[in-house]
């Protein structure tokens, strides 16, 4: 069975475009399709010094794969002429245009993932658009009240409480409905995406030292511990509070399945330290697969060839395993 896969390469000033004209390079074991304007993958082909054979996308035919060097194209318009590495909010519709297209056509079954290269929040909120992340985009697109941010690199998984918000509102975010419902979708996508029986959880602390029994901070005993005990009760495998400057090494690590951070700095920059380039990012939750690098525009590479693709490879190969995973399980 043939999986087809949207690609979204995200910000055309940045390092996205690059990434799918190498990664398509080669063939795939799968339809991907790229939702994006075909002239500037064809401009960027040529300043990298490839080719790129461009196929029209038509979704009244059954998923077929492109031989290598060439990739289905689902146009969208840019707006305006892209200069590389250089951000214009003219293009923030576009870039939005090709993730609501992407979004949709995983609603209505189009596609059977999407993998979204990198997107510069700042210049989209610039072109007059709230945007956050692609996380809470594909969320509120698909009317899921909750989905979890999770990274995963060779022995280690963090996920993440709260995502994309300033940092004085964390606390107030980390309610016990939010961090019941985060680690709910953690712990049934440990067994269910991952094939662990019963994951076990790491679980940091919000303050130093997980509050120091609340000389440090109260979130720990007010809201944490209590919400770790109800659903240890329900069967779950969550330990913690833990002080989180302690808990990331080998010997917690390699008794755990997954760490919960509170917030993105907590957990993302150890994630990132152990495995840049070599990690995936999966929201969970979903009523459709997402995956995405790990890293961001890069402007200072793009157009240049260097940035590595590493983690755009991974993404598209765990969107294809886990589409076949769920294909199966149908
Ligand atoms: N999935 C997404 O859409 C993400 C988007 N971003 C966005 O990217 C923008 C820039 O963020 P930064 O913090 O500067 O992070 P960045 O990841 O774009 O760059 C940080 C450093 O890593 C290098 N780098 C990044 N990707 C690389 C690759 N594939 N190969 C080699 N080197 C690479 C860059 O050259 C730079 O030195 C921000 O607007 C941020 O919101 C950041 C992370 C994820
Ligand atoms: N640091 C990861 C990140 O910010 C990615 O966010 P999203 O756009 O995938 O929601």
């Amino acid at each position: 069975m043939t999986i087809r896969i949207a690609i979204t390469p995200g910000e055309p000033a940045g390092i996205g475009p690059d990434l799918l004209i190498k990664l398509a390079q080669h063939q795939w074991d799968a339809q991907l399709v790229v939702i994006a304007d075909g002239a500037l993958l064809k401009q960027r082909a040529k300043l990298l010094g490839l080719d790129i054979n461009l196929i029209d996308f038509d979704d009244s035919q059954a998923p077929s794969i492109a031989p290598a060097g060439s990739v289905y194209l689902h146009q969208v318009d840019l707006g305006t002429d892209v200069e590389v590495g250089v951000l214009n909010d003219a293009n923030g519709q576009y870039v939005l245009d090709t993730l609501r297209i992407a979004s949709e056509k995983n609603m209505d079954g189009t596609f059977a993932a999407v993998v979204t290269g990198p997107v510069h929040k700042g210049i989209i909120n610039k072109a007059g658009i709230s945007f956050s992340g692609h996380t809470e985009y594909f969320a509120q697109q698909s009317n899921t009240a909750d989905v979890v941010m999770l990274l995963a690199t060779e022995g280690l998984r963090v996920a993440l409480v709260t995502t994309h918000i300033p940092l004085a509102y964390v606390s107030r975010a980390i309610t016990v409905e939010r961090l019941s419902k985060v680690a709910t979708i953690l712990n049934h996508d440990l067994q269910t995406k991952f094939g662990i029986e019963k994951p076990r959880i790491l679980v940091c602390g919000l303050n130093p030292h997980a509050g120091e029994d609340g000389h440090l901070g109260t979130e720990e005993i007010d809201t944490i511990t209590p919400t770790l005990e109800l659903l240890n009760n329900q069967g779950m495998n969550l330990i913690g509070p833990l002080p989180a400057d302690t808990l990331f090494q080998d010997k917690y690590l390699s008794q755990a399945d997954a760490v919960l951070a509170m917030y993105h700095d907590q957990g993302l920059p150890v994630l990132k330290y152990k495995g840049f380039g070599n990690s995936v990012n999966i929201t969970l939750g979903l009523p459709f697969i997402r995956t995405s690098v790990d890293h961001g525009t890069a402007l200072d590479l793009a157009g240049t060839g260097t940035a590595d693709v590493g983690s755009f490879e991974l993404a598209i190969r765990e969107a294809i395993k886990l589409a076949h995973e769920k294909a199966q399980n149908q």
